[in-house]
């Protein structure tokens, strides 16, 4: 009896789908022809162009009427096109919609009615044929989050007016390919564990996925959170922080889809790998992609041109190789220059400079000095102090730019302008020619039309020659921030410095400080301090167009980098993402990152602790060597246990290393990753394997992921996955410290399915302290005769 009414119910659903699959069908060929029509009036109105507008510039009248009918004619074909480029999108998605509607359903009863109303819940809205009723509801929309948040029984959600509850009486998910309904099944939890058991089984992708049909309640919570100004993700290795940020960027995208365009939303992101890597996914849901950069890369742009500046990954490098000259007060700046007492010390500095101090530039015109820079500090130092220091010198700029009006004349009559008024253009003679006529200055018989004429043609060539002095008087280039900053570290005016602790040993970071700044190199450590003075000097240009800003790998910006990114981008709603345990900046040791509990009480905070990405056995390897590992919880996701390879010989390594890639392949696995702790390190695994097999060295300046095999450094491998990861050197001496375990712990999370680890000699004691049947631990002596087996 159960099975017939199973039976009918598959019957039903699967002639749903097909009817449902039709009405997209029909949708699909009435957007083409309309889209045809489109696009030929696009290309007509582009032929046609110049003939419907009516073009007369004879009289004035004649040219406004010319001028307003191109803008109507432009007007009318950009609302074309802008038609267009929406109707193909509308198509894009019917097209997905059609291989696979929907993928999940709630029958919801709302109190006070008598009965329930299925939801079918899809990638987008779908209606019937009379535009009345909805065929499948878009994932985004109000009605929907309950499929997330509820399993059957009560049930409630917010519209923009209220809330309205009931309760759910079914809940099912389906699988559906093709256009075909393959499989269903009704659900008492969240969403059922089988299908996120299938789909995170698959091979791992060069392109991150759309989790849109498996999202998970806490994550949903991420997605849909409206309210925080600053929302604080915490989540362990592969909880799906990164999935849920790209997800929450669709689902605003869609619910203000009047006012927020993707334009006004910038994701940070760990890597220029990772740019290619979520690329995709934007596009995938229907929507354009947000601003996309590392921090790196943004930074870069706030700096002119003549500043070389630093790396994270060269940091990195630096602080991991342990042999730089200097390398202790280096490491000490590292901790200093992240936090917000350094900033605390910029800030008196900046305090004092309202009083004396600030180096200006002598003004300069024709190799002459014409305003000595005494003077304009002199002028500088009589504004009103009170004021802030940007509009001061906005003050001085107008000061300065009155004196260059009264240069200009004088210059005029110095000889230099007339041998220069020759080199002029002829072009530039007509054109005084012509003025003089226009204000009938000139007529053909008046004797002094020649010293008018020289007249103006002085004027023309002192105006040309100072332009760009004034354009670098207006953008106030007369200040010199650069040799300010450096006084913050000269031992003669060690200004700023009373009252502020320094670490012990500042003498030191100042030498060093000051040698990089010399040679207008800014250490990734001072390029924030830096721009932030500059920006405190000349004036924030603060990017307000910006609603919303998404941190990626949060745990590895700086209180500092943080303070600076509040002044830059003053109105956004902040989303931070990142995992305290694969915090791998050295200043991470020592000052509190931005996900850390004690921003709590000022920020909401939501942690993820349910680990996806690896297989139950890789988790439990992992959590066991992180302090508070006890905290992450495997997704039940059956694999082998990671196998740690302890080798007596460096040489036998290229060989077993080969052995276990080969294992891998024949296995199925197509992204394999060889993952060391410095780029050194990979550079050397990489020069012995690339005549061998085909294999990438990633390097940071690596933009495309692709599938194969890959040599990568640990720090550039963040926020990626693999099938199966190769640590090629886990030995004792290799993982030491913190920092060394936060790396090591990135790079283990990185699999997806099979981990391996390799060890010359004794492995790492986070390993050595793990219980032993959590991985496989084999010695191998020798290399064995590959013939005798
Ligand atoms: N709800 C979900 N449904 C299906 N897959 C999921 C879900 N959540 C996460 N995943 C998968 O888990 C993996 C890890 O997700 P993601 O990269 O977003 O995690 P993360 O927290 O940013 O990881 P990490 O900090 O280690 O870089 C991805 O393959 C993602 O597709």
């Amino acid at each position: 009896m159960a099975d017939e009414r199973e039976d009918q119910e598959w019957q039903q659903e699967k002639q749903r789908v097909t009817k449902v699959v039709d009405e997209i069908g029909k949708k699909i060929t009435s957007l083409q022809s309309k889209i045809k029509g489109l696009k030929e009036d696009v290309i007509d109105i582009r032929r046609d162009f110049w003939e419907d507008v009516t073009v007369n510039i004879e009289e004035m009248d004649d040219k406004i009427e010319t001028e307003a009918s191109i803008k109507q004619q432009a007007e009318f074909l950009s609302e074309r096109e802008r038609s267009h480029g929406q109707v193909s999108e509308r198509l894009d998605i019917l097209h997905r919609l059609k291989d696979k509607p929907y993928f999940g359903r709630i029958d919801f009863k709302e109190d006070g009615q008598s009965a329930e109303q299925p939801i079918y819940i899809g990638l987008a809205s779908v209606m019937d044929e009379d535009e009345e009723n909805f065929l499948v509801y878009d994932w985004r929309a109000p009605i929907s989050s309950m499929y997330y948040d509820f399993p059957p029984g009560p049930a409630s959600y917010d519209t923009v007016q209220e809330n309205i509850s009931g309760e759910i009486t079914l809940k099912r998910q389906y699988v559906i390919s093709n256009g075909e309904l393959k499989g269903m099944f009704d659900t008492g939890l969240t969403i059922g564990d089988h299908l996120l058991q299938s789909v995170l089984g698959n091979q791992a992708s060069t392109k991150m996925k759309s989790i849109v049909s498996t999202i998970q309640k806490e994550q949903n919570q991420i997605i849909r959170n409206e309210k925080a100004k600053v929302l604080i993700v915490q989540g362990v290795a592969g909880s799906g922080k990164t999935s849920a940020a790209l997800q929450r960027v669709a689902y605003l995208l869609y619910r203000y889809r009047e006012t927020l365009t993707s334009e006004q939303i910038v994701l940070f992101s760990p890597n220029p790998l990772f740019n290619s890597y979520v690329a995709t996914v934007l596009p995938e849901l229907g929507e354009d992609n947000m601003q996309q950069m590392t921090f790196y890369q943004y930074l870069h742009r706030q700096l002119d041109d003549s500043f070389q500046l630093e790396t994270p990954f060269e940091q990195m490098e630096y602080y991991l190789q342990k042999q730089a000259e200097n390398y202790e007060a280096r490491v000490e700046a590292m901790h200093y220059k992240a936090s917000l007492a350094y900033k605390d010390l910029i800030d008196r500095f900046l305090d004092q400079l309202a009083n004396k101090g600030l180096a200006f530039r002598n003004i300069t015109f024709r190799g002459q000095t014409v305003i000595p820079k005494q003077m304009v500090e002199k002028y500088f130092y009589q504004t009103e102090s009170t004021l802030a220091i940007p509009d001061r010198l906005e003050k001085v700029a107008n000061w300065i730019l009155y004196q260059l009006k009264r240069l200009e004349k004088v210059e005029r009559e110095k000889d230099w302008v007339l041998e220069e008024s020759e080199l002029l253009e002829k072009a530039d003679y007509v054109d005084v020619h012509q003025t003089l006529q226009d204000e009938n200055q000139f007529s053909e018989d008046t004797f002094d039309d020649y010293d008018r004429e020289e007249e103006m043609l002085r004027k023309r060539v002192v105006a040309w020659r100072l332009r760009p002095l004034r354009k670098k008087v207006k953008q106030l280039a007369f200040v010199d921030p650069l040799k300010t900053f450096r006084k913050l570290f000269s031992s003669k005016e060690r200004v700023a410095s009373t009252k502020v602790t320094h670490p012990s040993q500042w003498q030191e970071i100042c030498r060093i400080t000051n040698e990089y700044l010399k040679h207008k190199y800014l250490t990734w450590e001072d390029a924030p301090a830096y721009i932030y003075f500059e920006k405190s000097l000349l004036g924030f240009d603060a990017q307000r167009a910006i609603q919303h800003l998404f941190i990626d790998e949060a745990q590895d910006y700086t209180p500092f980098q943080f303070a600076l990114m509040k002044k830059m981008f003053p109105v956004s709603r902040m989303t931070l993402l990142g995992d305290i345990n694969q915090a791998i900046y050295a200043h991470a040791l020592r000052e509190e990152t931005l996900l850390s509990e004690k921003w709590q009480e000022k920020h909401e905070r939501i942690v993820l602790t349910r680990s996806y990405r690896s297989t139950a056995p890789i988790v439990e390897f992992t959590k066991s060597f992180m302090p508070n590992g006890d905290l992450i919880e495997p997704f039940e996701r059956d694999g082998e246990t990671p196998v740690v390879m302890e080798l007596e010989q460096r040489d036998i390594m290229i060989e077993k290393v080969l052995d276990q890639i080969n294992e891998y392949e024949q296995e199925g696995h197509e992204t394999i990753a060889l993952i060391g702790k410095t780029m050194q390190e990979c550079m050397d695994i990489y020069d012995r394997l690339r005549n061998r097999i085909d294999i990438h060295l990633m390097t940071q300046e690596a933009h495309i992921f692709e599938k194969g095999i890959v040599v990568i450094p640990a720090y550039l491998a963040k926020g990626i996955e693999f099938d199966a990861v190769i640590i090629v050197d886990a030995s004792n001496d290799n993982f030491q410290d913190e920092l060394e375990r936060n790396l090591f712990y990135t790079a283990c999370t990185r699999a997806m399915h099979q981990l391996a680890l390799f060890t010359i000699g004794k492995p790492t004691d986070f390993i050595e302290n793990i219980p032993k049947q959590q991985y496989r631990h084999y010695k191998v002596h020798q290399i064995w005769d590959k013939g005798t087996g």
